[in-house]
This record gives C-alpha cells, sequence and structure tokens, in this order.
C-alpha cells in the first residue's frame, strides 16, 4: 500500500502511549510524534493457554494496557486522551512464549532456548480513540494489529551466553535480549521490521493510521454513530482471560467496504464515564458474558466444560445464567483465599533472616538452613520450598543431590536487612502489629474501631505500642523503609528551585529529608518530629550525612513549627482524625505566608474509591485517620488556605500533591 504523511494528522491531538518501554518512545520520538507517556498499569497475567496463537495473546495484551490507561487518565489525570497507543512484544519458539525474564536463570532458560534457532517476534498493537461525548460518557475505539519479524541466533557457547546475561542486558527485554544492543552480537539474520523486535512496528502504525486518517474517516464515523446502541454490551473493565479471547471474535465490528478491508482491523466500542459519572458496570457486561452462556450452554448436559489445557472445571451460575469458572477466575480467587499464608511466610522467613543467611551464603540445602536459622528440618523445608513458589527463593538440584536454595532477585533487592531498598523493617512491622490487628478484622469492621486493645495483651501492647522503645524502634525501621524506597519519587516529583528551606513534619529518620536536599542543590530540610523520635534517630544516620538536614524536637500538633517556605507531610494525614488534621494544617497555615508551598504524599485513593487496593485495604487497620482521593484533599488544603498547583500519581508506593498558600 502506499503510504502517505500520518504523523502530522495527529498534530493537536492528546496522544498518550500507554507504555514504560523507553524504546516504544524513543521510536516514536524519533519518528517526531508528540506525545505524553503514562505506563500501563494491567498486569501481563493473561492467561497464553486460552490464545490459539501467540500473536493473539500479544494482541489482547496491549488492547488491555492501552485500554487501562484509557480509563484511567479522565479519573487520575483529570483529562482525556484523544489516542491511547499500547503494545506489547513477545518472543515465540518451539511452541513457547517468551517474555521478560524474571532473573537470571530466567534469561538463561530463554537465551539458550533461541540458540542456533529461528524464532519469531511478535509485537502487539493496540490504538485506543477516545470519543468524549456530549454527556460526559466517554467512546472507546480500538484497532489492533500485529507485526511478525523472523529472527535467527547463532549458535551461543556457555560463556557467551553468561556474559551476555551479566551484562543486565536480557532483563527487561522479551526473549531476553535486546536486538538494538548487545543482543545484535547474537543474531544471524533478521527478516522483516527491525523495529517490531525492538518493541514497536512503525511502519506498521503508520499504515494503520493512514488507514484510520486518511481513509477510514467515514467509517470510523459510521462505526462510531454506532456507539449507542452498542454502548451496553461490551465490557467497561478489562475482560477475565476467557472473555478477552471471545470478545476479541464476537465484539469486532465488521466494516463497510473501504481499504481497511485488506487489513486486520477490528473496532470495538466501549464506554465509560468521566469523573463526573459512574462507571455503568453492572448493565455493559452483557455482551461477552452473553457470547459465554451461549457457547458453553451446549455444555450444560455434562455440566463439565472442557478448559483449553484440558482440565475440566464444573459450571457455575452467574446472575442466574450458566457460565464456564475460567482458569484466571480460580487462580484469582486462589490468590485471595491463600493471600493472608503468603503473607505470613514473607514474614516469617524475613524474621528468621532467612534471605539474609541465604545473601551471604547461597547454596545452602534445607537441613544446613534449618541449622542456621534453627529451626526444624521439616518446617524449614516447607517455608524454604514456599518461598521457591511465591518467587522470592530459587532452587537448584543437582543430580541425586538435595535442591540448595539461593536469593532470587525480588530477595536480594528488597528482603536483605541491608539492602538499599529494604522491607525488612517494614514486614516486622507488619507481623507484629499489623497482622494481630487484621485478625480481629470481623469486629474491627462490626465496631468502626482500631482492635488495637483486644489484639494485643497488656504486655504485648506496650511492646506493639509506640511507647516503648522496641515499639519506637520498630515502627522507625518501617517508615524507613517505606521512606527509602518513595524519597526519590516524591522529592522529585515537582519542581521545587524556588525554595530554600524545607520542613518535613513526622519526617522520623529524615531518610525522606535526605532524599530532598540530594534532589535539590539549594534546599535545606528541618525534620521535626517527637523527642524521643529524635533521640532515636541516630540508629538511623546515613555514614556521610548531609549537613543541610537537621533534626527538631517538638510536637506538630503542640509546638511551633520550625519556620520554613516549604512545608513535607508525608504519610501523616491518613493517620489521623479529622480535628487532629485540621489543628495540623491550620498550625502549618499560619505558620505559611503567601506562595509558601505545603508538599502532601499520601495513597490517593481513585476518585471512584475502586482502588488502588493497598489504600482501602489500609483503612480497614481503623486507625483514627482515613483515606482520601486526591480531590478530597486537595479540597481539605482548600479549606486551610493551599491551592493545588501540581498532583502527581506515581508508579511508586505513594502519590504527591503541591499546594501553596494563597
Ligand atoms: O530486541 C529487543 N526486544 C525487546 C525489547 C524490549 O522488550 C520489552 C518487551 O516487553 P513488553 O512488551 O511487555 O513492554 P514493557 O517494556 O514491559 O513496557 P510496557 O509498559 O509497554 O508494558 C519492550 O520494552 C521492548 O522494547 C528490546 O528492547 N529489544
Amino acid at each position: 500500500m502506499v503510504l502517505n504523511p500520518v504523523i502530522s494528522k495527529l498534530a493537536g491531538k492528546l496522544v498518550v502511549l500507554a507504555s514504560a518501554s523507553p524504546r516504544r518512545l524513543e521510536i516514536l520520538r524519533s519518528a517526531g510524534l508528540r506525545f505524553e507517556v503514562v505506563p500501563s498499569w494491567f498486569k501481563e497475567t493473561l492467561d497464553k493457554g486460552l490464545f490459539k496463537a501467540p500473536y493473539e495473546y500479544a494482541v489482547e495484551t496491549a488492547k488491555q494496557k492501552a485500554l487501562e490507561v484509557a480509563r484511567r487518565m479522565p479519573f487520575k489525570h483529570l483529562k482525556t486522551p484523544d489516542i491511547v497507543i499500547g503494545a506489547d512484544t513477545i518472543v515465540t519458539v518451539d511452541g513457547m512464549i517468551l517474555e521478560k525474564p524474571v532473573d537470571k536463570h530466567d534469561a538463561y532458560r530463554m537465551l539458550s532456548s533461541l540458540s542456533g534457532k529461528e524464532h519469531s517476534v511478535f509485537t502487539g498493537v493496540a490504538i485506543v480513540l477516545c470519543h468524549e461525548k456530549e454527556n460526559e460518557e466517554v467512546d472507546y475505539q480500538l484497532i489492533d494489529f500485529y507485526e511478525e519479524t523472523k529472527v535467527k541466533f547463532a549458535d551461543l557457547s556457555e560463556d557467551m551466553l553468561w556474559e551476555y546475561i551479566n551484562s543486565g542486558e536480557p532483563m527487561d527485554k522479551a526473549g531476553g535480549y535486546g536486538i538494538q544492543a548487545l543482543g545484535g552480537m547474537l543474531v544471524e539474520y533478521v527478516h522483516g521490521d527491525f523495529l517490531n523486535v525492538v518493541g514497536f512496528p512503525l511502519n506498521h502504525f503508520c499504515k494503520q493510521l493512514d488507514l484510520i486518517y486518511n481513509f477510514c474517516t467515514s467509517s470510523l464515523k459510521s462505526t462510531s454513530s454506532r456507539s449507542d446502541s452498542l454502548a451496553t454490551s461490551v465490557p467497561t473493565q478489562p475482560p477475565s482471560s476467557s472473555q478477552a479471547l471471545l470478545s476479541h471474535n464476537s465484539s469486532s465490528i465488521p466494516r463497510p467496504s473501504s481499504p481497511c478491508d485488506s487489513q486486520r482491523l477490528h473496532t470495538q466500542i466501549t464506554p465509560t464515564a468521566s469523573p463526573a459519572h459512574k462507571v455503568k458496570r453492572e448493565d455493559s457486561e452483557s455482551e461477552s458474558s452473553q457470547t459465554l452462556v451461549n457457547s458453553t450452554s451446549k455444555h450444560t448436559d455434562n455440566r463439565k466444560v472442557k478448559l483449553h489445557d484440558n482440565a475440566t472445571l464444573p459450571l457455575v451460575t452467574r446472575r442466574g445464567q450458566v457460565v464456564e469458572p475460567t482458569r484466571g477466575d480460580l487462580e484469582r480467587i486462589s490468590e485471595l483465599m491463600d493471600g493472608f499464608k503468603a503473607s505470613k511466610a514473607l514474614f516469617t522467613a524475613s524474621k528468621l533472616c532467612l534471605f539474609d543467611l541465604l545473601h551471604s551464603r547461597p547454596g545452602l540445602d534445607a537441613a544446613q538452613v534449618a541449622q542456621e536459622i534453627k529451626a526444624s528440618a521439616k518446617g524449614t523445608e516447607c517455608l524454604l520450598e514456599a518461598c521457591v513458589s511465591l518467587g522470592l527463593l530459587k532452587s537448584t538440584e543437582k543430580a541425586c543431590q538435595k535442591p540448595v536454595y539461593e536469593n532470587a532477585d525480588l530477595a536480594t533487592d528488597f528482603l536483605r536487612s541491608d539492602a538499599s531498598f529494604s522491607l525488612h523493617g517494614y514486614l516486622q512491622h507488619c507481623n507484629e502489629t499489623m497482622w494481630p490487628l487484621f485478625s480481629h478484622l470481623e469486629s474491627a469492621v462490626q465496631e468502626g474501631t482500631s482492635q488495637r486493645e483486644k489484639a494485643f495483651s497488656k504486655h504485648m501492647l506496650q511492646a506493639a505500642s509506640t511507647s516503648s522503645r522496641e515499639g519506637k524502634l520498630r515502627f522507625m525501621k518501617a517508615m524507613h523503609n517505606i521512606a527509602k524506597i518513595t524519597g526519590k519519587t516524591i522529592a522529585t516529583a515537582f519542581d521545587l528551585s524556588t525554595y530554600k528551606s524545607a520542613c518535613d513534619l513526622g519526617g522520623c529518620t529524615g531518610a525522606l529529608a535526605y532524599e530532598f536536599t540530594e534532589a535539590h542543590p539549594g534546599l535545606s530540610v528541618t525534620v521535626f518530629d517527637l523527642p524521643a523520635v529524635v533521640e532515636l534517630n541516630e540508629f538511623f544516620r546515613p555514614q556521610h550525612p548531609d549537613n543541610r538536614v537537621s533534626f527538631v524536637a517538638g510536637d506538630f500538633l503542640k509546638d511551633e513549627l520550625p519556620k520554613a517556605d516549604l512545608y513535607i507531610l508525608a504519610r501523616i494525614l491518613h493517620d489521623l482524625p479529622d480535628e487532629k488534621v485540621h489543628i495540623l494544617l491550620s498550625k502549618i497555615a499560619d505558620a505559611c505566608t503567601a506562595g509558601c508551598g505545603l508538599l502532601l504524599s499520601e495513597i490517593f485513593l481513585d476518585e471512584d474509591r475502586r482502588g488502588p487496593s493497598r489504600g482501602l485495604l489500609q483503612a480497614l487497620s481503623m486507625s483514627e485517620g482515613k483515606q482520601r482521593s486526591a480531590t478530597e484533599y486537595s479540597l481539605l488544603l482548600k479549606s486551610h488556605g493551599f491551592i493545588t498547583a501540581h498532583i502527581r500519581h506515581t508508579d511508586n508506593l505513594l502519590d504527591a500533591m503541591l499546594c501553596i498558600k494563597a
């Protein structure tokens, strides 16, 4: 087909790349496209077994990535994009689908399976066109396609494989290699679009844009005008994997004859609502559910259905209709049922310092580990095997020998007590304080109050509470861990170059303050916290403390606040009852002159309060405080004279908001 100019057709439109891949960003930027990047939160967990061909899996994943961003933006970013682009790259060899390796061993498994062979690289791409309607609802039109490129690898020696793996390059790349960099050494030939291997089939994308903007305008318009009748028949939520497969076939809308017909192009219209309107979930599920019902009704005689991997499962009913339980549904429900076991296994392994042990002495067998952690052989073996199944440990078995264990990357990065981003202290806090509290959740829900008294005996209450030295140190370690993980993201969320002095209220060990001084050379930060906290700070001082960070002891609810032109409140407000929130905000407002800043960092709930689960689950601990959305925080701060200048929803554990005193 003759290609016409297309990139200019997108000028003036809000184009969003729903991808965290630096390569996709680079490819599209080099093509002259202007766009925003909003990485998708869609987890790449569709059940591959449910797709007839590998490209269908890549296309469906790309579709879900793009739709997740298209649906999130009106709520979280308070704007509706015109176009959202999602992509997913996979490698297939010998009937297997290879994605990004989870660790070095996985990379080895992938690369050795590619050695000396030709394989296919598929990139699925989804283009979601968003149409805001007059009633503020949004229609989504979906165009998807895929591109295949064949790549042949040379025979690779073990040394070559490990040298390449140890370069670190494979880890965030489909199939475990980057053809554009060191991975290029491994490749004998490429048949097809090179950029498709790198992560984005630019040429095919431009051809699709050409079809959309230069040929199909009228057909798209006519499809769009059908949106009302289709609006209630397509799910507003990502379908489960089997639904995904079915809706793939069922909701494609045949187009009028046009140049588009020669392309594998289909359109799906999915309505949702902008923030002012609740998403109509209930009444918009029917088409794919309907398809499910139809497709399963023929199985109702023997009350068993076959899943794609030949497993047989009983039928279940949904709203009076008999439907198949999908593998995805069953996995999800088991995950929820067993979640508490996984958490407790993690807390226990962390408390027994298993990850520290296997870091200093990788390759121990279960008996050796049991001896070191002074635990039973049987219990240790169960714990080690559970940790392997959870992806925290790796085990290797040599012929006729017992398996030996070492940390998986996740444990090395987060679970060692001396890792830069260690969560060891936070896990101890979860184990000692949150676990007993949550085991009284039923009463907490019935009574709507914290269950501290019930959860802890008098002695334990003392140890668990922050009034004992032990409890205080444990709590400080937990806060220190979270501040280390989130600190850089919060400190760099906004341009703070106009501020010279900041005060981190309840800044605990100063971990966040040090991130701020590191990110902003002209800034000094005072950490203001209770005297007992400041006293214990010596345990957390960095090796080379920045002298622009100082500590002042005091109670932010009672004492005069240190003078500053930026106040920082990180993870404070959600834990305070309303009256204390107002006392604190009034004190900050009094200390501020016009133009002073207030940087708030919390988990911001979605505006419809449907997520994120982290925030909503935290609320179940029934502390005296509450979880709020960004808008709720904005209004709260506005009532104390602070105008919200910027809101940043981050991919880290906390979000951030910068407000200015009017
Ligand atoms: O030769 C190369 N092959 C592949 C890549 C990169 O691999 C990843 C593929 O992963 P995925 O499609 O899941 O995309 P993510 O990186 O996770 O980003 P999303 O946010 O879009 O999910 C992709 O980054 C390719 O660029 C490569 O670099 N070279």
